[in-house]
């Protein structure tokens, strides 16, 4: 985790941080690959034109776009979209394996496109870890020896970090696999030791770049799990790529959908599944169970009368739709929204019926538009606790 610093900053120590200071926090952000890169940004003509009028004008690709958002201590994060929207060159830029053409960047408010080689080292080996697809474990050494290598390469001393090493091994599940290779590892055991090795440096932020599209279904699931249960367990912030919606959906706090290098919409699970930006969105998110996603503040209507408020059963503000009908049908009557003794409002199997048909409920708060980045609000962070539980 950061440290907050009071007047002045060392050199080679984060800036002086507080609770409300974003973890990144990216503004305006470009990388175009191609030649004379920087007029791209720099000319507003340019900037607008569609990827392939940019292309055929320029010979350029816009990857990222004029891109900005927060990412929040705690939350994760998700990076969604089609194959080639950018994802991966977004995420590469956070720590500047791709070099940003235009923007600014920070970690903890500090400039992460002033930062010098030696900075830039210490940020990649100790502040934000990556968790790769093809997992990049050295053939030769033993699970244990993997797990440990970040901390080597920190200068840790051997009995320590094998120390280290063998506490994270056991907290992805890999005990007694210790003194294996990766070679005599199934492919989900081997995504686990690539995320012991991120966790061993105990990183303020863990990157995943599409780190389980590899698996088959059943291990994929279990390693969505893990991220959950780590993520409960540690409140570590993620930032997370992955092009499979129902994995953005269970995993994200938040969710920015990308198309061509830009940020279309960027909200909670229920945002974006509840009130998509656009017509894009609108056709990804088509087939999503929005029972699954949206909660009952989606179906709230006040109570008509004290008697009302005061029967029937008691669901929580942030219980999904689905848990919500269930409720409904069990009882036979209207269910009241409860939080703290007090009664929000009642869900009815019409309202209920209309969520589900897509012809009723939108979420209460008004979804973001890209470049509007802000923490989701307590009640949404809780909602995402509900949902990851159903989706
Ligand atoms: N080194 C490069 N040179 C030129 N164009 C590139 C380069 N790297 C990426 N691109 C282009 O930038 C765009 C975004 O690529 P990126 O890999 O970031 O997308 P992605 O969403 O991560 O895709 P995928 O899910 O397939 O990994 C694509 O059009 C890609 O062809």
């Amino acid at each position: 985790m950061s440290t907050t610093t009071s007047a002045g900053t060392p050199p080679g120590t984060p800036e002086a941080t507080d609770a409300t200071t974003p973890v990144f926090s990216v503004d305006g952000l470009w990388k175009v690959f191609g030649p004379k890169a920087a007029r791209v940004p720099a000319d507003p003509e340019l900037a607008a034109l569609s990827p392939a009028e940019l292309r055929s004008r320029t010979r350029c690709t816009a990857a990222v776009a004029d891109v900005s958002f927060d990412v929040h201590k705690g939350e994760v994060f998700v990076v969604m979209g089609l194959s080639g929207s950018g994802k991966s060159t977004l995420v590469r830029c956070l720590t500047r394996l791709i070099e940003p053409t235009a923007g600014s960047l920070a970690i903890d408010g500090e400039d992460v496109r002033a930062m010098d080689k030696s900075r830039l080292r210490e940020l990649r080996r100790h502040r934000a870890a990556m968790v790769f697809q093809h997992f990049g474990l050295l053939p030769h050494r033993t699970v244990l020896d993997n797990v440990a290598y970040g901390l080597e390469v920190q200068g840790m001393g051997r009995a320590e970090r094998r120390e280290r090493a063998a506490a994270i091994v056991a907290k992805v599940g890999l005990q007694g696999l210790e003194q294996r290779r990766p070679g005599q590892l199934s492919g989900g055991q081997r995504q686990r030791v690539g995320l012991a090795r991120a966790l061993a440096v105990d990183p303020e932020v863990l990157l995943f770049d599409e780190p389980f599209s590899a698996l088959d279904p059943l291990i994929r699931r279990d390693m969505q799990e893990e991220v959950v249960r780590l993520h409960r367990e540690e409140g570590r912030t993620m930032v997370f790529i992955t092009h499979d919606l129902q994995e953005a959906l269970k995993l994200g706090d938040r969710i920015a959908l990308m198309r061509d290098g830009r940020v279309v919409q960027l909200g909670t699970p229920e945002e974006i599944v509840g009130s998509p930006a656009d017509d894009y969105v609108r056709e990804f998110v088509r087939d999503v169970p929005r029972e699954q996603v949206l909660t009952v503040r989606t179906a709230m209507r006040p109570a008509s009368s004290a008697d009302e408020a005061g029967t029937g059963p008691a669901l929580r503000p942030d219980a999904t739709v689905s848990q919500a009908i269930e409720a409904v049908a069990r009882a036979g009557s209207p269910a009241r929204v409860m939080d703290d003794g007090r009664c929000l409002g009642v869900v009815d199997a019409d309202a209920l019926l209309g969520v589900v048909a897509g012809t009723g409920g939108a979420p209460r708060e008004a979804t973001e538009r890209p470049g509007e980045a802000d923490g989701p609000g307590t009640d949404l962070a809780k909602g995402a606790d509900q949902r990851k539980e159903a989706v």
